[in-house]
């Protein structure tokens, strides 16, 4: 269990995190969300012990990180997947791991099959690809065999493969009864990969919930209507539906009739129907509408095109 409370961190006159409470409950995987700059590596490395909070405080199983006697055993981190030597291999990387915290041999034999890198595992680790480093990352983490993990951007730079491969690993390690905690600004991915969700924008807590309750927030659904009788069809329709919104010439969205009613009603109308689609919020539009006005630096994409990825400068 991770336990966040009145986490304020200012960098000079610049709050990093702002007064930020969570808790990240064993079991499910957690994700961490937020634009660039929203304070996610900050508050991660105040949960290691890496940086001092200017206010409040953060518990790793009810202490702080430093207190742990094994906080290998505790908590097992990615935070910068290059933070290997690059003229050592993973082997070695692991074993000099392994034993400054009195951990054994066969478990490093253990994590490199976990992650894939048994075969690699004697080359130089400098020669790695980003994957293969994030999978290194990943086994640094893993090897105290630790009842909480977090990571910071797991995903990023790694091709479809590494990224379903570490969805994979993490559903396993909370179905294991571990507390898992994933950082990402890739909104699209975290909708697939985590449950429970903590959000943030400008280091300030914007939700704390599950995937089913920020579904449960959107606004109501919409049907996309297409028809070669639109103009008929508004007007039919017009009379008892909340909103209409003309997208195109044969083209419209319907706000507060479902898609039973608009198709029974074109078909008594003899109208017909080229297309009838219903519209829910994606969890990514979710956290994309929650977020929008914490971003610090909007790039040139907007959200509706398929950049699944909140930009930065
Ligand atoms: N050592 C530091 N000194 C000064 N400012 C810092 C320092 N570390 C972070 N910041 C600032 O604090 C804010 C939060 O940064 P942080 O890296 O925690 O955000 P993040 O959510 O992890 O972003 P990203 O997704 O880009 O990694 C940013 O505005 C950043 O520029």
């Amino acid at each position: 269990m991770i336990e966040v409370t009145n986490l304020t961190k200012r960098y000079g006159s610049h709050v990093a995190v702002d007064d930020l409470s969570f808790t990240v409950r064993p079991g499910v995987v957690t994700g961490f969300l937020g634009p660039n700059g929203a304070g996610k590596s900050t508050t991660m490395r105040v949960i290691l012990g890496l940086d001092r909070p200017t206010v409040g405080r953060a518990l790793v199983n009810g202490r702080p990180f430093e207190e742990h006697r094994a906080p290998l055993r505790e908590i097992g981190a990615l935070l910068d997947a290059k933070g290997t030597h690059p003229a050592r291999s993973a082997r070695d990387h692991l074993l000099a791991l392994a034993a400054t915290t009195g951990i054994s041999k066969r478990r490093v034999a253990e994590v490199l099959d976990l992650v894939g890198l048994s075969e690699v595992a004697d080359r130089r680790s400098g020669g790695f690809s980003l994957g293969m480093g994030q999978r290194l990352g990943i086994a640094s983490a893993l090897l105290g065999d630790p009842h909480t993990v977090m990571l910071d951007e797991p995903v990023n730079g790694l091709d479809p493969e590494g990224i379903l491969w570490i969805r994979k690993l993490l559903k396993s390690l909370a179905d294991e009864g571990r507390t898992v905690l994933v950082s990402s600004h890739l909104m699209s991915e975290m909708a697939l990969t985590a449950e429970h969700f903590i959000i943030v924008g400008r280091g300030r807590l914007i939700a704390d919930m599950s995937g089913s309750e920020l579904t449960a927030m959107t606004k109501p659904s919409s049907v996309r209507v297409r028809s070669p009788h639109a103009g008929r069809l508004r007007d039919l329709l017009g009379r008892d539906a909340t909103d209409i919104v003309i997208r195109g010439d044969d083209l419209f969205d319907v706000v507060g009739m479902d898609a039973d009613e608009i198709g029974a009603r074109a078909w008594s109308a003899q109208l017909q129907l080229q297309e009838l689609t219903p519209a829910r919020a994606s969890l990514e539009d979710i956290f994309i509408g929650l977020t929008e006005d914490a971003v610090e630096y909007h790039g040139a994409t907007d959200s509706t095109n398929n950049t699944h990825e909140l930009e930065s400068s």
